[in-house]
Formats: structure tokens, sequence, C-alpha cells
């Protein structure tokens, strides 16, 4: 199976989860150093095929379909040109992010004391902190990107970011490592925060 094909059926998976609704979220792979096929604009992600999918150059966000990609290109581009590991990256609009993301006003969510650490490549312990990013979201995807951007020049940025009260976008190796940090993340962010709301008084 490609990469493409694996990609499609992930959001599948992510559009039964109902982590994609009413067309949030978007999806990518990359192709090789140079371009990577994103999702278009205002599709059902869930329902998404092989031909819903552009071509786009990473290093300048260009399109040579002429169709529209997703909103978040830039973020996706982005990503592939500070990892050049990462070749799939995974958008997602759940409710646990949403919540959470408003709930935590600090700049990173810490991740700490939970087994499911291990889902995220490289986690060996539960005793480790995994930090998440947040970042304040904006309707100006390039001034986000150039936060996101700049926050990465002097912090790690490992698995994925949080934009408040919007969602999780996360990436790796393959198309499968990928899935397994979203499913993993969004496991973390549901205990996070039925914890935070048991501990509330
Ligand atoms: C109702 S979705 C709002 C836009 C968004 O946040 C998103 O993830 C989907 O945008 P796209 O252009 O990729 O369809
Ligand atoms: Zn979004």
């Amino acid at each position: 199976m490609t990469q493409l094909d694996a990609l499609v059926k992930t959001c599948h998976w992510i559009g039964h989860k109902g982590w994609a609704p009413a067309t949030g979220g978007n999806m990518s792979v990359r192709e090789d150093a140079r371009w990577c096929w994103l999702s278009e604009s205002g599709r059902d992600k869930g329902s998404l095929t092989r031909d819903d999918f552009l071509q786009v150059e990473i290093a300048t966000g260009r399109v040579p379909s002429g169709r529209k990609p997703s909103a978040e290109t830039g973020l996706h581009t982005l990503i592939y040109r500070l990892f050049p590991e990462a070749h799939a990256v995974l958008h997602v609009h759940t409710v646990n992010a949403t919540v959470l993301s408003r709930l935590e006003s600090a700049p990173v969510l810490r991740l700490q004391g939970y087994e499911m650490q291990k889902s995220l490549a490289g986690q060996q312990t539960h005793l480790d902190a995994v930090d998440i990013p947040l970042f304040d979201n904006d309707q100006d995807i390039d001034a986000l990107a150039q936060r996101i951007a700049h926050y990465a020049e002097a912090a790690p940025l490992r698995y994925g970011f949080l934009l408040r009260g919007h969602g999780l976008t996360c990436w790796g190796r393959d198309v499968n490592e990928a899935r397994r940090h979203l499913e993993g993340l969004e496991f973390l962010f549901e205990c996070e925060l039925r914890l935070r709301l048991l501990e509330r008084k």
C-alpha cells in the first residue's frame, strides 16, 4: 500500500471516530524533499479519496493543479521544512483537544504519569514529562506558522501541537506513526481533561 493510500484509510478512520466534523481537519503525506500531497480545502475529510489530495511544493506552497489545498497548508509545509524525517501530518478537531486547549493557559500542556505516553516515539516511561506546545489560534496562517517556527528555534517541538479552541496537529515518520501519535495524544488529552474535571472544586 502506498503512503497516500494509507493516508486515505487513516482519513476514513478519523472520520469514523468523529475527529473531523463538518469538514474540519486536514491531512498530508510527503512525496519527497520537494513535494507533499495535501487534502483539498472544504472537503469532508472522512470520505476523501486519492483524487482529493493536491500536490503542493513544500518550499513555496505552489499548487500545480491550481486547485485550493487546505487553508492550513502553511502549517503542513512548515512541519515538512522543520523536520525532514516527518512524512505524514494529521490535523483534527477533536472535542478533547478543543476543550483542553482552552482550559490550559500555560504555553505547554505537560503530560506526565501516563503509561500511554509510550505511544509517542522514543518515550520509554510514564515518569518522563512530555510537553505539547499550545499556540493561540489565528486566522492568519502565515503569522501562526511564523510563531510556531519561532517557538521551534528555542524549544523542542515533537509529536504535535495544540491550537487553542481549534484542534491538534501531529505528525510522524510515516502514516502509521502519525496515526499512532494522534490516537495516543487523543487518549492522553481525554485522560487529562477528565482528571482536571474530577479534581475541580
Ligand atoms: C469548519 S473547519 C474550519 C477550517 C479548519 O480549521 C480546518 O481544519 C479545515 O480547513 P480545510 O481548508 O483544510 O478544509
Ligand atoms: Zn483546523
